[in-house]
This record gives structure tokens, sequence and C-alpha cells, in this order.
């Protein structure tokens, strides 16, 4: 199967975590609008989503993108591990350890980040461009924008009951560069426009396998697992993980549903990959129905911690306070 895909397993990381796989079904396929209605990932083909971006290609992007400035991470590792830098104060405050970010934002015109892609040696800073789609782009990338079919991506808005679009992420990575899994509070239509990217997939309901960053950390919604060396000391659980994966390729469309944890890979001595997100606000809860859904318990977590930031304002009492209110009470 993988090699009438463009890929071999070679080029896949290894890690120690039963996969299997998350289906992929055409757009016509009457399942795929019932896994969607589910919150569950699904692979869908044949969208057209943004056939218009196909013919993208670093050339083509470097004589249409314009003149703006883009942003570039650059990590001296494999992988690009999300910060919110408004939050590093209160680590520091917190523990006074220095946060150091594991990777640094340049801004860079597309000219030039095509120019150091092309001349990258090995120990030199990976580089990922995430610049999210704005008007500082060319006309015919304007074009090819307005070209998505976005009367596909409207309907499964609308059937499904989501909030507004947040944004269109342009991702532009070099092969082999990891995104560390992590989940985020908006639905996710992950179309892949060029190259393979490998992405593994767990429901909400793992949460407690990912022991993710406290809310306040820069690195909330990150998991705080190294997958290629888990340490099962400090996190026992993750020997309980079991992911869903898929290898999505040119025309590829991965939901990634709201709160699903992802990892995100693309292959290794597969070139360069381009990729492009549609983002969307949560719909309004509407009717609770208990027993509440994995998703449902993972936002009463975070809002228990940022009021109990808010009430404490040291960050560093809420640990002491957790354990007073559970140990020896509820465990
Ligand atoms: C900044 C977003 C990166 C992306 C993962 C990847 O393609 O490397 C992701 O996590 C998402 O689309 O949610
Ligand atoms: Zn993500």
């Amino acid at each position: 199967m993988a090699q009438k895909r463009g890929y071999d397993p070679s080029q896949l990381r290894k890690y120690d975590i039963p996969l299997e796989e998350i289906p992929r079904l055409h757009a016509s396929d009457p399942r795929v609008d019932e896994l969607i209605s589910e919150n569950k990932p699904v692979v869908i083909t044949g969208t057209d989503l943004v056939s218009s971006a196909m013919l993208w290609d670093l050339e083509y992007l470097e004589r249409n993108m314009g003149n703006g400035d883009y942003t570039v991470f650059l990590s001296r590792n494999k992988n690009f591990k999300y910060f919110d830098d408004k939050k590093i104060s209160q680590v520091a405050g917190e523990s006074k350890a220095e946060f150091t970010p594991p990777t640094r934002r340049v801004d860079m015109k597309l000219p030039e980040f095509s120019q150091r892609l092309k001349q990258w040696k090995r120990g030199e800073e990976r580089m990922y461009l995430q610049q999210a789609l704005n008007n500082t782009v060319g006309p015919s990338i304007v074009q090819d924008f307005l070209n998505f079919r976005w009367e596909w991506t409207n309907a499964k808005q609308k059937a499904n009951n989501w909030g507004p679009l947040t944004s269109n992420l342009l991702l532009i990575s070099m092969e082999g560069n990891v995104t560390p899994c992590h989940y985020d509070e908006q639905q996710n239509f992950f179309a892949e426009v060029r190259g393979y990217k490998r992405c593994i997939l767990f429901p909400p309901e793992q949460f407690e396998c990912f022991y993710p960053y406290p809310v306040y950390h820069p690195h909330d919604r990150q998991t705080q697992v190294d997958f290629d060396r888990p340490d099962y000391n400090r996190f026992p659980k993750f020997r309980e993980a079991r992911g869903q994966e898929a290898v999505v390729g040119p025309g590829d469309v991965l939901y990634i549903p709201i709160y699903w944890w992802h990892h995100i890979e693309s292959i290794m001595r597969g070139g360069y990959t381009i990729s492009i997100n549609f983002w969307y606000k949560a719909g309004p809860t509407g009717q609770i129905v208990y027993p509440l859904q994995g998703h449902q318990k993972v936002a009463i977590m975070r809002n228990v911690e940022k009021m109990l930031v808010e009430a404490l304002q040291d960050p560093q009492e809420l640990g002491p306070l957790l354990r007073a209110l559970v140990l020896g009470r509820y465990t």
C-alpha cells in the first residue's frame, strides 16, 4: 500500500505507540459527514478544497507571494514545539527558572526563505514557515485563495454548527520537521498541497496519557512527553496511549477534530511540504448531554486551572492547593 502512495515506511519516524489507520474516504462518501458530526478524524479525498493551490511550489510562491514579511520559525533540531511568548513572564515569575524557547521566530521574505531552504546544510537551523494568509500576498495568490472550494468547507461548517473561520495558515516545512503532539481549541480542515505529512492523532479521552503543561505555561496545550525518549517514570500513563495515523499527500484533507491530540511530521527525505489549514472556532455548546464527553472535561479542567491562577495570583501556589484538594481525599 505504502509503495503506491509515493513514500515508504522508512521515511516515517519510529515511535513506541500502537497505531491504527485513520479512515480514508472520498468526499462523496456519506460516512465523511457522519465522522465529522461525531468529531472523529477522517482523511477526505477528492474535495478539491485547495485544488487552486496545487500549482504552488517555492518558485511560484516566490514570484507571486508579494513582498511581505513571513513568519519563519528556526530550530536547532527537528522539533517545532509551539510556545506562547505572552505567557513566558508567568513561568519566569513562578519558578524563576529561565524558560528557554525551543525555537526562535524571524521574519523573512519568500525569496530569502526559498533560497535558504535550497542551500540548507546539515547542522544549520531547520526552518518552518508558518504564516496566516493575509492581504500582503500578491494578486494571483489572492485569486488562488478565492478559488478554494469554499462552498465545500462552508457547507461542513454550517452542517456541524461550527463557529467562524479564524485563519488559514500557510505551512511550508522542510522535510523531516516535526510539530510535536498538542491539541488546539479549534476545528481544523488540514489540506495538503505538496509532499507528504504523517499525522498521529489521539482522542481527548486520552488526556491523562499526555500530561499537558499547565494552562498558564508557554507550552499550554502541548504534551510534556518527548515521543522520541518518553520518560515513563514521570509519565507512566503514556504507555496507554493508542494513536490513529494517516499520511496525507497532495489533495488530501485531514479533519483534525477540536481538542484531538496531533503530532505532525513532514516525512524524511520527501522534500519540502506545503499545507494550508482551515481553523474554525467551536460552535455554541447547545444542550448539555450527560455523561460529558472527553473534550468537555478538558474544557472544564482548563477553566478550573484558569480560575485558580486568577484566584491565587501566584501560579506557584496552584500545585500545593490542588494537591491539598485531591491527595488523600480523591485519590
Ligand atoms: C502551526 C500549525 C501546524 C500544524 C501541524 C503541522 O502541519 O506541522 C498544526 O498543528 C495544525 O494545523 O493544527
Ligand atoms: Zn495543531
